[in-house]
């Protein structure tokens, strides 16, 4: 890196990185010493305490700050003479606009989820501005280098759906624990502390629907002057004890599997013991905020027995209800929410007692729910090390050096790093070409509400929609609207497509675009009289769009991610292991026509997305496609070697090994 064209390239440059966690803090440090000079960093968190030893630069006396100026402020003491600009913001706010991004001449992603990698990558297409992305879990990392019209956008390539679960497993039959854990979290929680009018499964028990409950709803509303032991008890009593019977009433379920036990509350904890469970002294901040402080339970890596849970779950629930009262209505599970981590963990715990699931820690189920793969630090500064390696690439217009690299958890080939030229963009890909997309809809029962929410928002990623059907105005976005306006929008989002003023019905094209993002799709709609709710629950379907498709299960429910912010389409798929060809290099040889699949971890930065992180620990292997595939084997001793990036001018890589 040391030739003049590389420090003109370098100190020439402004650069904008987004992110300013894991992988955003080494890479500024990186950026910073490698001698970049104007860096702006984007970051719309501010640090919390379980970023502490996760993120180097920060200290517990940030704890509050933004996480971009405290990142920027630790780097400008050793580098004290370079520009380096923070934003406390969210890359999605329409500041951060197409003007906005030309002015850099390449873009870095440290994101953590998919939603804002999409925003940055539209705006980066619409800009003309290179963007290198990047992401790690645990032991495995990529980046990849996005140039509009050169390689593949980052939308090219289909994403993997998340994880996702049968929902009768879920609800009627679990056998793992995180089936528990996610039943606790996306079901039992989002009933008692979410947002009611929302669809949930909680009371699907069993294929016998004559012997489910007509109010059953209602249990889970606290009755008017209910003490909150006795509500919290009711609860309880019903998922765990009355639930658990009407199940167990449904034999042919349990034919072949083994059947749950009913727990009940007074059974586990009787009402003499309740005395001790939970002496809320609002004076002290740590057992208001925790049930386990309340209950002098220390350790986060102790397997509470079923008598702690009962207490832990009736302790939570109180808490809630004394301590946060304003915001239940309006929760969602939030890894980083210590009470709402021991509510689920409790809830968890007891179903899986009930169905003879082996229990776990507060700690385990943490990382369960979380979606958790501790970050690996040495990961995160490797990436970092080669999204440098690409900026400078990408400045210096080597088009044919760009590298789309992997790194691995177990040398494959002796490679640990994974060099892979980029694909061409995808024809198809309806962000970076304009493919037109086709959607079968029933045009006379779907709303349009129903097609901005599943389409426009989850599917297509857009934040400020527009939507045109010929040159009729449909719906739009904006904080400029004059009421009248907005009142036609809202009239026409509870209008089926057919009864629009603009009749949208089967062989019509509409033209949905997002203004910030200057990205415009034009969709051909398909007029469809029924949908399989199970295999299609959407009740429409989008095609030519690059997702990949769902597991082949029936109806499921999603474990989702708490750093994604597209709830339809979480950020952060589970498994997230994406086949894809990659043509093989190898001691600095490419092979033409040898191709071999590789993982794709291109969904996280925390690239977390095995649910069940603890039965499923990112077991990524390269798989050959072709038998015949024998690399250049050149190098046969068996130590694992550590592949070094270097001579990037060459348009092929080199390996190199270390001693
Ligand atoms: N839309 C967005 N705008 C700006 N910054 C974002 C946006 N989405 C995510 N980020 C930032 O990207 C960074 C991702 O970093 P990382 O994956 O290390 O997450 P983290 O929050 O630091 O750690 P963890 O999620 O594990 O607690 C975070 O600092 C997060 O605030
Ligand atoms: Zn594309």
């Amino acid at each position: 890196m040391g030739s003049l064209q590389h420090s003109q390239a370098i100190k020439g440059a402004k650069v904008l990185m987004v992110g300013a966690g894991g992988i955003g803090c080494e890479l500024l440090k990186t950026l910073a010493l490698s001698g970049f000079q104007d860096i702006h960093i984007i970051d719309m968190d501010t640090i919390e305490v379980s970023n502490l030893n996760r993120q180097f630069l920060f200290r517990q006396s940030h704890v509050g700050q933004s996480k971009a100026k405290v990142a920027r402020d630790a780097v400008l003491r050793f580098r004290p003479h370079i520009s380096i600009t923070s934003y406390h913001a969210n890359v999605k706010d329409c500041n951060f606009n197409v003007d906005f991004f030309k002015q850099f001449n390449v873009v870095l992603n440290g994101l953590d989820n998919l939603d804002a990698r999409r925003h940055v990558n539209r705006l980066c297409l619409a800009a003309e501005v290179p963007l290198v992305e990047s992401g790690t879990t645990g032991f495995l990392g990529q980046v990849t280098v996005h140039v509009k019209g050169k390689t593949e956008c980052y939308e090219c390539q289909p994403k993997p759906a998340p994880k996702t679960y049968p929902v009768c497993t879920i609800t009627s039959t679990p056998s793992k624990f995180v089936h528990c854990i996610v039943w606790a979290k996306d079901l039992l929680f989002a009933k008692l502390f979410g947002d009611r009018n929302q669809e949930n499964d909680l009371n699907v028990r069993s294929n016998d629907a004559a012997s489910s409950s007509e109010h059953a709803d209602d249990v889970f509303e606290r009755r008017e002057d209910e003490d909150l032991e006795q509500y919290g008890r009711r609860i309880y009593d019903h998922v765990f004890g009355y639930n658990i019977e009407l199940a167990l009433s449904n034999e042919e379920t349990w034919k072949k599997r083994n059947k749950p036990r009913p727990i009940y509350s007074r059974v586990v904890l009787p009402d003499r013991m309740t005395q001790q469970n939970g002496n809320v002294d609002k004076t002290d901040d740590l057992s208001s905020a925790s049930a386990m402080a309340s209950l002098g339970l220390k350790n986060p890596q102790d397997i509470w027995c079923l008598v702690e849970n009962t207490r832990v779950f009736l302790e939570a629930l109180k808490l809630f209800f004394t301590n946060r009262k304003k915001e239940i209505g309006n929760l969602s599970f939030d890894k980083d929410d210590q009470l709402a981590v021991e509510f689920v963990t409790a809830a968890a715990n007891i179903r899986a007692a009930s169905f003879n699931i082996p229990l776990h820690s507060l700690f385990e189920a943490k990382g369960i729910a979380g979606n958790i793969v501790h970050a690996v630090a040495t990961t995160n500064a490797i990436v970092a090390g080669l999204i440098v390696i690409e900026a400078i690439k990408v400045l210096k217009k080597g088009t044919d050096s760009y590298r789309m690299t992997y790194c691995l958890e177990h040398p494959s080939k002796k490679m640990l790093l994974m060099p892979v030229e980029p694909f061409e963009p995808n024809k198809s890909c309806c962000v970076c070409s304009e493919t037109p997309l086709s959607l079968e809809i029933n045009t006379h029962r779907s709303k349009l509400r129903d097609f901005v929410e599943k389409i426009v928002k989850a599917k297509l990623g857009m934040n400020s929609p527009l939507i045109m059907h010929g040159s009729a105005l449909l719906y739009e976005v904006g904080d400029d609207l004059e009421e009248d306006m907005i009142a036609n929008y809202t009239a026409n989002l509870e209008k089926v497509l057919s009864e629009l003023p603009s009749p949208v019905t089967g062989g019509k094209m509409l033209i949905v675009e997002d203004l910030q993002q200057e990205f415009t799709c034009n969709i051909y709609i398909k007029h469809r009289e029924e949908f399989d709710e199970e295999k299609e629950p959407d009740g429409m379907v989008l095609s030519g769009w690059t997702q990949a498709p769902p597991e082949k299960k029936d109806d499921k429910t999603s474990i989702g991610n708490g750093a994604s912010t597209s709830k339809s389409m979480p950020a952060e798929p589970v498994d997230a292991q994406k086949d894809i060809e990659v043509k093989e290099i190898s001691d600095g040889t490419t092979s033409p026509g040898k191709k071999r699949k590789l993982p794709e971890f291109s969904e996280c930065s925390t690239l977390d997305q095995s649910s069940d992180a603890d039965e499923n620990r990112n077991h990524q292997k390269i798989q050959k496609l072709d038998d015949d595939d024998d690399i250049n084997n050149d190098n046969n001793d068996d130590d694992d070697d550590l592949v070094m990036l270097d001579h990037w001018d060459n348009d092929t890589s080199k390996k190199q090994r270390l001693q």
